[in-house]
């Protein structure tokens, strides 16, 4: 089997190069068997990899319960899952320990995502003993997956153990959400619960577990390190949840109104939004593996006017170099710079199509602006993807990520340990370099654990700013 990875959104012909998108396939070009090594942690029957008419129908299944209007519903109970995550934070501000922020933030989304899919409290917040059996198996589950190689050879040639293990935790863990699943299905009126239905139910519950607490998880890391480096973005997302939520930054006056008031609120965080577009621009934690069924006879003419036969090839969308591209987001492209998307902030569904980079502003963040005023080709951020196999949960994400940052960035200091550490000078201040960013020390870069993620898991000092009581005293 061929391989090619294609690189879009360069200029005007990007659109035509886009694989969301092709006549030939009016669900998407079919997602790569590739992934089916995944299937302990989703099930076969996950909306993820099932291509076609299953697809079709499963996806018209599930995409009511992800709606924003669904979603401003549950509002209350996702920002219930957030003060416990604040306290381990004040924590360890108090205690000066160092911590290891993806343990924290990966069991807030999971929390957050098990409320919204399966009204369940996960407890995932809790000390391991105090955990529900579901999250706990869940976890060693996900954690088996770091064991295996990146590598396309069978789980179970190379770990054969390993595999058997995923596999006798995932038979563990079916019936504790077909449980769930026969609720859901009975409330929602379906009178013939067949054995099919059921298995499919469970499975994509399986995959919201997954997808949905995974990735927003690592979006809410580099938003942490980057509150750190980019001391003037900080400052701007700062300025803007001043003006919206007052100058009180105790979060349980933030949680109130956005209790009260989330979806005007959230409506207006539009500097927030600039920072999560970024953070997914520079950052995004996953792509995408397709394959070209062999005989399809599909052409696609690249950039140049050189046409490629995909017939047969297993192609990798790789939002990570599309979203550098040098050609569309200019000298800046490998600089955090929200500003680039005023006038275009958007991270919902929306935002699929037709996007056009704002003027930016150069003196607020410290850095240029090239690309300002550019057409953005809509096919150059794709982080949720585009087209019909885009991410259901992107506005749930969107979402909790607001929620989480009105929480936090006014309130925390985030001081990045070993990779990625600032640089410091002989008094112990942080080196500002040209771009607006202090100079990190190394480079903290992500590497691939199922999902692309900082490779230390982000290993980092808390502390409060001036001015915030600690919620544990
Ligand atoms: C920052 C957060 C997120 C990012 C960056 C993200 C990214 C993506 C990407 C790139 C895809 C396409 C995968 C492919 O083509 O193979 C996808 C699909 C999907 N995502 Fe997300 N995701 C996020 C959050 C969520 C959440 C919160 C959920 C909640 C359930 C979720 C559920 C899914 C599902 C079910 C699909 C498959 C959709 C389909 O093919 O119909 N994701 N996501």
């Amino acid at each position: 089997m061929a391989e090619l990875a294609v690189q879009m959104g360069k200029g005007p012909e990007a659109e035509q190069f886009d694989l969301s998108r092709l006549e030939n396939f009016p669900y998407g070009t079919p997602k790569s068997p590739t992934m089916s090594y995944l299937s302990p942690l989703i099930g076969k029957n996950s909306l993820v990899s099932i291509n076609g008419e299953m697809w079709k129908t499963l996806r018209k299944r599930f995409n009511s319960g992800f709606a924003p209007q669904h979603l401003l519903k549950l509002l209350p109970n996702i920002i219930e899952k957030v003060p416990p995550f604040l306290d381990h934070l004040d924590r360890f501000a108090e205690t000066g320990e160092t911590a290891l922020l993806s343990d924290y933030t990966t069991n807030l989304t999971f929390d957050i995502i098990g409320m919204a899919t399966m009204d369940m409290d996960f407890a995932a917040q809790k000390p391991p003993a105090e955990r529900g059996e579901l999250v706990t198996l869940y976890i060693e589950l996900v954690d088996s997956f770091k064991a295996l190689e990146d590598t396309p050879v069978s789980p179970w040639l190379l770990h054969p153990m390993v595999a058997m293990r995923q596999v006798q935790i995932a038979r563990r863990i079916d019936p504790m959400i077909k449980t769930r699943s026969v609720l859901s299905l009975a409330l929602e009126g379906v009178d013939n619960l067949t054995d099919d239905i059921l298995q499919q139910t469970c499975d994509n519950l399986k995959t919201f577990l997954f997808a949905g607490h995974d990735t927003t998880s690592i979006l809410l890391q580099w938003s942490f390190y980057e509150l750190e480096r980019s001391p003037k973005v900080a400052e701007a997302l700062c300025a803007e949840l001043d003006e919206l939520f007052g100058p009180d930054t105790d979060p349980e006056v933030v949680m109130k109104a956005l209790a009260e008031r989330g979806d005007e609120i959230m409506n207006k965080m539009t500097y927030t939004s600039a920072f999560i577009k970024e953070i997914l621009r520079l950052y995004p934690p996953g792509g995408s593996a397709r394959l070209v069924p062999p005989g399809t006879g599909l052409f696609v003419t690249a950039p140049g006017g050189k046409s490629y036969c995909l017939d047969g090839m297993l192609i990798y969308l790789c939002p990570t170099v599309i979203q550098r591209d040098p050609e569309v987001f200019g000298p800046t492209c490998n600089d955090f710079l929200p500003e680039r998307w005023i006038g275009d902030s958007d991270t919902s569904m929306r935002t699929n199509s037709g996007l056009v980079v704002g003027d930016g502003d150069k003196a607020s963040a410290g850095g240029s602006t090239a690309g300002a005023g550019k057409k953005t080709p809509p096919s150059a951020w794709r982080p949720f993807e585009r087209g019909p196999r885009n991410c259901i949960g992107q506005e749930l994400a969107n979402i909790e990520s607001k929620i989480i940052l009105a929480c936090v960035a006014r309130r925390y200091e985030f001081v990045k340990v070993g990779v990625g550490a600032i640089k410091r000078d002989e008094a112990g201040e942080k080196v500002m370099g040209d771009n607006g960013k202090y100079v990190a020390e190394t480079e903290l870069y992500s590497s691939r654990q199922i999902t692309a993620k900082p490779v230390d898991g982000l290993v980092a000092k808390v502390r409060l700013k001036p001015g915030a009581k600690s919620r544990t005293s």
